[in-house]
């Protein structure tokens, strides 16, 4: 497998007059392409400072992010925009829904930045939200809500999708449900899923686990023979 995302020697510092917080600390790490890759760590480890920089979100101080070959840290703003919107799926626990849009509506926007087909409906129905299409966010729960965000990320069909506790508001059902759609997406579509989790259990299902600590990896344990979701005791 190619390596299709490649950090090397990154850094991520914020400073407060004098003092420099290093989010994250010369990182060097790589993801193959179509791995399901788990990121665990304790909190204020950098593991959402890695997932930012890895979605153009934020901008490293120093050292490279090469994605498919090209460094993102050299991307101006009119490049970042566009590898955000063709290559980067993003499951957060913020679900940025349009207010003022169905829940069908929300995923098909998706058809603006993207050539293939999408319907919809048929992508609320495998995130378990079949009936909701004409409901307004208002109109759905929390959990119902990150779903129909979760359903958007996947209507694009992303190289990648980068995911910060994406079962974070969900009952254990539906995560599992969500869980095992994220899986599938890599082993069918070869796409690229990176999640950050305080879930240790997932690490089972990794082709990859990172462990990260003081924004820098602690360990990196390759999973020869990862279990399917859906038989994790959760
Ligand atoms: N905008 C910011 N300004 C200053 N410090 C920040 C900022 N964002 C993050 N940090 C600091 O960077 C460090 C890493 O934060 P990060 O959010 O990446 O951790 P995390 O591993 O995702 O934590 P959690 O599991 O609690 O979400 C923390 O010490 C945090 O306080």
């Amino acid at each position: 497998m190619s390596a299709m995302i490649e950090f090397q020697n990154v850094s991520r510092e914020y400073r407060t007059g004098d003092h420099v917080l290093k989010a994250l600390d010369n990182l060097s790490l790589k993801i193959d392409k179509g791995e399901f890759v788990v990121i665990l760590g304790p909190s204020g480890a950098g593991k959402s400072t890695l997932l930012n920089l890895l979605g153009g979100l934020d901008t490293a101080t120093s050292g490279k992010i090469i994605v498919d070959g090209e460094n993102i840290v050299d991307y101006g703003d009119k490049a970042l925009t566009k590898y955000r919107a063709k290559s980067v799926g993003f499951i957060f626990q913020f679900y940025n829904l349009i207010p003022n849009l169905t829940a069908c509506e929300n995923v098909e926007l998706m058809k603006d930045i993207t050539d293939i087909d999408i319907y919809g409906g048929k992508i609320l129905e495998a995130v378990g939200l079949r009936g909701h299409d004409n409901k307004f966010p208002a109109q759905l729960s929390g959990g119902e809500q990150q779903r129909v965000s979760i359903a958007r990320a996947l209507a694009k069909e992303p190289a990648m999708l980068l995911c910060d506790e994406p079962t974070g508001a969900l009952d254990s059902n539906t995560g599992v449900l969500i869980l095992s759609l994220l899986q599938n997406m890599c082993h069918e579509k070869n796409t690229t899923v990176v999640i950050v989790t305080h879930n240790s259990k997932l690490a089972d299902a990794a082709d990859k686990l990172i462990k990260i600590k003081n924004g820098q990896i602690e360990e990196v344990t390759i999973n020869e023979n990862p279990s399917d979701v859906n038989e994790i005791k959760w």
